[in-house]
């Protein structure tokens, strides 16, 4: 998951996070991953199915964390960052209410990436980066129809955090090509998104086309 070069050797860019459907078919699903992925720039991708069993998470981690990881694009699991391990994930996302922090960090080891929630919380992210998260993630920045989004977060933040930490930050909730131009410009290094890439009118691959370039001309 690493960040973008910026053109002419300057400060990295910002990267393509994408996280899956709330729900999917894996065999099915498979084929518009690898299209949203051949499609341009996607730094990572993030299994997250709320509503299935450990089982049938166990088997879409199998057939799609192949795609991503044949490609070179990291291949993140949510909630689990034991499944995370037993199945060859680069990593876990965590949110406040997913089990223990520092005891994932651990399960995960050095190898495998840490990204932890931290809505609008200055705190909860010096949190996160004081017990070794790879990434912080704030959001919701826009209303999103993905899921209840209950804290909202505002560009200052991103701004804030890159001003004072090294440690990279994703942007998520609700954004789209048309409104992420703050969130590069405030210094987010990952836009995390569903709906603008799984939703697209034109398909994901449009939308992924769509992200990248209005990444670029932020
Ligand atoms: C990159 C990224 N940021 C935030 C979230 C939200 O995680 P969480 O608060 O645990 O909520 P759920 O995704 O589990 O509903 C995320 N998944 N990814
Ligand atoms: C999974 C998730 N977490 C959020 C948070 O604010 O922590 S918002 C969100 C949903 C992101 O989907 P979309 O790009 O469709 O809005
Ligand atoms: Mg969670």
């Amino acid at each position: 998951m690493a960040p973008a070069p910026e053109a002419g050797g300057g400060e990295p860019g910002c990267r393509l996070y994408l996280i899956t459907p709330p729900a999917l078919e894996p065999a099915r699903f498979a084929d518009d991953l690898a299209r949203a992925l051949d499609a341009g720039d996607v730094a990572a991708v993030q299994l997250r199915l709320k509503d299935v069993g450990e089982d049938a998470l166990r088997r879409a981690i199998d057939v799609l964390r192949p795609v991503a990881q044949s490609r070179d694009v990291a291949f993140l699991l949510n909630d689990r960052a034991d499944l995370a391990v037993q199945q060859g994930c680069d990593g876990a996302h965590l949110g406040q209410t997913d089990g223990d922090h520092a005891q994932a960090r651990k399960l995960l080891g050095p190898e495998r990436m840490l990204g932890i929630t931290c809505h609008a919380s200055r705190h909860l992210a010096m949190e996160a980066g004081e017990l070794g998260a790879d990434y912080v993630a704030f959001g919701a920045f826009f209303p999103t129809a993905t899921k209840q989004a209950e804290h909202r977060a505002e560009p200052e933040i991103l701004e804030w955090w890159t001003e004072m930490f090294e440690l990279p930050s994703v942007a998520i909730g609700g954004i789209t090509a048309e409104n992420c131009a703050p969130l590069v410009r405030a210094g987010a290094d990952f836009l995390a998104v569903v709906g603008a890439v799984w939703n697209h009118p034109d398909g994901p691959a449009a939308g992924v086309r769509a992200l990248n370039a209005a990444i670029a001309a932020a």
